[in-house]
């Protein structure tokens, strides 16, 4: 099983023992339906494992990040578990069902109906409008007119695009055609939403508004996301919980501050080095036993990031209070707080 990977109840999603191998005859490196064989046996023969032998199980509600360098498999992976590409070995599981049992037309049912999906090289179709583009996946399924279009208005206006309706694609900015994409994938009502590096060709501050927007609709709509990115800064902004991927392998899955605090091998660690701590670790994960008799400067919650308090803790001589359910938890004084966020190590201390 993949580390960090713990059994769930229900999950919406899982993939159990996928691997996608390319190459002449892969299945010679497959016993008992499960990938057999190292990456040196592999390469000689000439295969490629864009995914190897890769178990993750994802709750409905979650938003799931898998991230990776470019070819560690990340797009593979999410063409396998969106039922797009089936796997050499293994089994994907939408709600229970095992996508290799379902006929084609039933796993195009659940693509347009339950799935949608935003890739970085959408294609809006240059015909049509907004609204015509927005309303696109609905006339597919063969819904009647009005009701389509007054379905991709509410998606339009969801998106901040209102009075845009009748705009061409070419007379919108890079990040309105993100919008009206993410419009389009949201207007049949998706219970699972994949979104493959949606706003990687999109310059940085716009980057941000769009990850921005995802939160705001998560918010909304508590969908279940898998979203891809290289970016760890990404990641950790819109992550419930984050798998590294490395040579079509999953490292680690976790959430942004176990991978920063407890990194599993050195990828992972050296992939989480430049992470911003202070936006990503929390006062819980960072304190230390509140000191006996302790004279504090104040309380910060468990749960606050050190980002929102270390202004204070950095400017005082004395601790502060780390306050769970109005019981102190633990102190974090400024030493602790600049070790943390240096990645120093601490003797007995998570960092
Ligand atoms: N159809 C294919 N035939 C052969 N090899 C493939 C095929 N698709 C992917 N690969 C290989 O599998 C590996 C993983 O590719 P994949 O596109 O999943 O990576 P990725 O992490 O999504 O990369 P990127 O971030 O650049 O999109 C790469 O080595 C790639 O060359």
């Amino acid at each position: 099983m993949t580390p960090g990977c713990g059994a769930m109840a229900h999950p919406i999603l899982a993939a159990r023992e996928v691997s996608k191998l390319y190459g002449p005859k892969p299945e010679r490196f497959l016993r008992d339906g499960r990938l057999a064989a190292t990456p040196a046996e592999l390469s000689a023969a000439g295969i490629i494992a864009a995914v190897a032998d890769v178990s993750i199980e994802i709750p409905r509600g979650e938003t799931f990040v898998i991230m990776g360098l470019s070819g560690s498999g990340k797009s593979t992976l999410v063409r396998i578990l969106a039922g797009l590409t089936p796997p050499t070995a293994g089994a994907v599981l939408f709600e229970g069902r095992d996508l290799k049992t379902l006929s084609e037309a039933e796993l195009i049912a659940i693509r347009r109906r339950q799935m949608g999906m935003v890739f970085q090289h959408f294609a809006l179709l240059p015909h049509l409008t907004v609204l015509g583009n927005v309303a696109f996946p609905l006339d597919v399924q063969g819904r009647p007119k009005a009701e389509r279009d007054a379905r991709a208005r509410e998606m339009i206006a969801l998106v901040g695009l209102e009075g845009r309706e009748d705009r061409f694609p070419r007379e919108l900015s890079g990040g309105q055609q993100q919008r009206v994409g993410i419009a389009r994938s949201l207007a049949v009502g998706p219970d699972l939403w994949f979104l493959d590096e949606p706003f990687s060709a999109l310059d940085p501050l716009i980057r941000r508004e769009m990850q921005d927007e995802v939160l705001r609709l998560q918010g909304l709509l508590k969908k279940t996301i898998v979203f891809i990115t290289h970016d760890f800064d990404e990641a950790a902004r819109i992550a419930d919980r984050i798998a590294i991927m490395k040579d079509g392998v999953v490292e680690q899955i976790g959430s942004a501050e176990e991978l920063v605090l407890a990194p599993a091998t050195p990828y992972v660690r050296a992939f989480t080095r430049d992470a911003p701590r202070a936006k990503i670790l929390t006062a819980k994960a960072v304190m230390t036993a509140p000191p006996a008799g302790a004279d504090f400067a104040g309380e910060v919650a468990a749960t606050a990031r050190i980002a929102a308090f270390a202004h204070d803790v950095e400017r005082s001589e004395k601790p502060f209070a780390v306050i769970e359910d109005g019981r102190v938890l633990g102190a974090i004084d400024r030493i602790a707080m600049i070790d943390v966020l240096v990645g120093r190590e601490r003797p007995g201390g998570a960092a």
